[in-house]
């Protein structure tokens, strides 16, 4: 009957190389029963993308995280989009949608393509060694998204702490947890205070939603909670996103020489990167109802862990899944989800990837490794601490 597997996901061994657990969960089965954590789990690419479209059956509302909200208190005031079903979550939705959607973000296309050339240029006046995990993956996202938002410009520091820690509590409480709770009043009270009306500078993102709250698309109390899912969702998973592209370049330079012969495939090179890599590893669902799958019934109340990593290299569904491929066609991962909660931040995601590598492939004409890599361990992020650069000068 219902295969089991007894290992902890969230375990350091786990979070430094999680592929041995995602061929396991695989091929146990459509479903497996997680005796660690008293979960589903689902690792497939078929039944973690139905899981994703079905949001009546796979509901979001009792949070997306181990925590059950339907028992227990969350840490933080739910989000109302990510942690919010229809209807709560149709206008706060609908609201981000204008406010992220790739014709918004022309204003800023030239602005982020000149910031590329820009921070490039800096880190190669100091050398052609260097990490680029603070030089590039973490630089470049502070250097235009707060800008974006319209943050003042003090504390901006605490975005990082503040989404790794965001990113933790989805999973149970472990030392990482553990690790950030001492700072997290603080981190909280910093971002909440960010996303009143008066402390976004006009024409910003956040001006923007309170803008849709003056025109009553949403409430005024709802404002400064849509903001924060800019700040929450906004930075961490980016910086962790230009980290896997950068590593996957640096670990196949062919597919740089390609990325170099054609610019153009920038934003498809970001999008497999994403699928390769997986910087958004998992979160859950909550069944609404006894739901089927496969042979199997998942009883109400239960929550369900998809593993987007192990589906996005599901051989059921993608040739040769392991390699990094620019001649492939990505469309479909589920590195940004699937369905009403797909992300909606990813357009700008994906404009930050090709300012930065856009600006790279002008000026580096090879890129490998100079020294190990190092993981940086998170619950639900697949990240790095460093990533050490040789590059070679075009
Ligand atoms: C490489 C970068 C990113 C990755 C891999 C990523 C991944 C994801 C995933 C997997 C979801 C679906 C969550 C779910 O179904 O429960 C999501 C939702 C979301 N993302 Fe992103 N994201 C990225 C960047 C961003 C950025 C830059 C923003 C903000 C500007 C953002 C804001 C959001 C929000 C607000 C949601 C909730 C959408 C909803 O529930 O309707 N994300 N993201
Ligand atoms: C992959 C998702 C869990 C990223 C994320 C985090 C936070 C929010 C929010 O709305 O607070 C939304 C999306």
């Amino acid at each position: 009957d219902l295969p089991t597997n007894n290992t902890d996901p969230f375990s350091h061994e786990v979070l430094e190389d999680p592929a041995p657990l995602h061929h396991e969960l695989r091929e146990a089965g459509p479903v497996v029963r997680l005796t660690a954590y008293g979960v589903y789990a689902l690792a497939r690419y078929e039944q973690v993308h139905a899981a994703l479209v079905d949001w009546q059956g796979f509901q979001s509302a009792a949070g997306v995280g181990l925590s059950n909200f339907r028992f227990e208190e969350p840490w933080r005031p739910p989000s109302l989009l990510l942690e919010a079903d229809p209807p709560r979550h149709d206008a706060p939705r609908r609201v981000l949608q204008k406010v992220l959607s790739p014709r918004s973000l022309r204003r800023l296309r030239d602005q982020w393509l000149a910031d590329g050339d820009t921070l490039v240029e800096e880190v190669l006046a100091r050398g052609t060694e260097f990490d680029a995990v603070p030089a590039l993956a973490e630089a470049f996202p502070l250097r235009v998204f707060p800008d974006a938002v319209g943050l003042s410009p003090e504390g901006r520091e605490n975005l990082l702490p503040l989404g790794d820690h965001n990113f933790n509590a989805f999973g149970p409480a472990n030392d990482l947890v553990a690790k950030g709770a001492p700072r997290v009043a603080e981190l909280m009270g910093w971002a909440t205070a960010r996303c009143q009306r008066d402390a976004l500078s006009p024409g910003g993102f956040g001006a923007q939603i309170w803008s849709a709250a003056d025109r009553g698309e949403i409430t005024t109390q709802q404002a400064p909670l849509v903001t924060r899912s800019l700040l929450l969702a906004g930075v961490d998973t980016t910086v962790h996103g230009l980290s896997a592209v950068l590593y996957a370049f640096a670990t196949n330079p062919d597919q740089w020489r390609r990325l170099r012969a054609q610019p153009g495939l920038a934003r498809v090179a970001f999008d497999e990167a994403v699928r390769w890599e997986s910087p958004v590893q998992t979160f859950f669902r909550t069944a609404t109802s006894d739901i089927r799958v496969g042979e199997h019934v998942i009883p109400d109340g239960q929550k369900i862990l998809m593993f987007l990593g192990a589906a996005n290299r599901d051989p059921r569904r993608w040739t040769d899944p392991d390699v990094f491929d620019l001649g492939r066609d990505p469309s479909g991962h589920v590195g940004f989800g699937m369905g009403i909660h797909q992300c909606i931040g990813q357009h700008v995601a994906r404009l930050e990837a090709e300012a930065l590598l856009t600006a790279l492939a002008k000026r580096v004409r090879t890129i490998e490794l100079a020294a190990p890599t190092k993981r940086h361990h998170n619950n639900t992020l697949r990240a790095w601490a460093s990533i050490p650069l040789r590059v070679g000068l075009a």
